[in-house]
């Protein structure tokens, strides 16, 4: 039984949020509940927005791991960092398809901090260090609390009135990548400075030219 299927494993710095600047291995999962991942499927996809290819295992330390030790021992090796806490952010596609509390175990006792980059529309299991959720124009939330709840804006299906309540120690818009980044980007700068709660998580990978 194959247990993981990962597109790629690689160390880079989180772009995005509240840890924007730290190093990070990212472990993105292939497969995802809100689309294909097939471009003739996009405009009829829950998620239409998506900058991802998560389709497959065939990037860069991807492969099909057979057991959570595997599948550790791999994040592991890719941390080349001296130094520092180890973090691992797992993201996909959709991760918590795949993540099981006998991965964040495993690495737990390889040190590393365990973060997440969900939709948040499937439960998280136990153990998770941080939870960023994004939420997804109509598709329901089942995880209602965590660390930071990072909306891509704009989304008319999906104001950011709806999640202001929600219990979430950071709340943060991102501008929405594509043919209206400018514009997006205008519009999440207006939000913020009209709704204080809320601060600007931009894409600074994109901005760097790294992974
Ligand atoms: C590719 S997703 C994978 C994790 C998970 N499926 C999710 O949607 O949160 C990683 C992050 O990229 C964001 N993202 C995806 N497409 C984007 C876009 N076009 N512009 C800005 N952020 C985007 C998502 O909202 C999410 O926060
Ligand atoms: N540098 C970098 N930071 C990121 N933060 C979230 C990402 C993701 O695709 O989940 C991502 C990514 O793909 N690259
Ligand atoms: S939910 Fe995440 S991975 Fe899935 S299509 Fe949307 S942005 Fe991409
Ligand atoms: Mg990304």
């Amino acid at each position: 039984m194959v247990a993981y299927a990962v597109k790629e494993i690689f160390y880079t710095l989180q772009g995005e949020g509240r840890h924007a600047g730290r190093a990070a291995v990212f472990c993105r999962f292939a497969g995802c509940n809100l689309w294909s991942g097939r471009e003739q499927d996009r405009g009829t996809a829950t998620c239409r927005f998506c900058d991802t290819d998560f389709v497959g295992v065939d990037g860069q330390g991807g492969g099909r791991f057979q057991d959570a030790a595997a599948l550790a021992q791999a994040i592991s090796d890719a941390w080349i960092g001296r130094g520092g806490r180890r973090l691992v952010v797992l993201t996909g596609g959709e991760p918590l398809l795949q993540v099981d509390e006998l991965l964040i175990e495993r690495l737990h006792a390889m040190d590393f901090e365990v973060a997440v980059e969900t939709n948040g529309t499937v439960p998280a299991p136990a153990g998770l260090d941080w939870i960023a959720v994004s939420p997804k124009g109509n598709a329901k939330l089942q995880i209602l609390q965590g660390n930071e709840l990072k909306l891509v804006y704009p989304q008319p299906e999906a104001l950011p009135d709806r999640f202001e309540e929600l219990a979430f120690a950071h709340h943060l818009l991102q501008p929405m990548d594509g043919p209206d980044l400018a514009a997006n980007t205008a519009a999440a700068v207006a939000y913020c400075l009209a709704n204080p709660r809320w601060r600007l998580s931009l894409q600074s990978h994109k901005v760097l030219g790294i992974p």
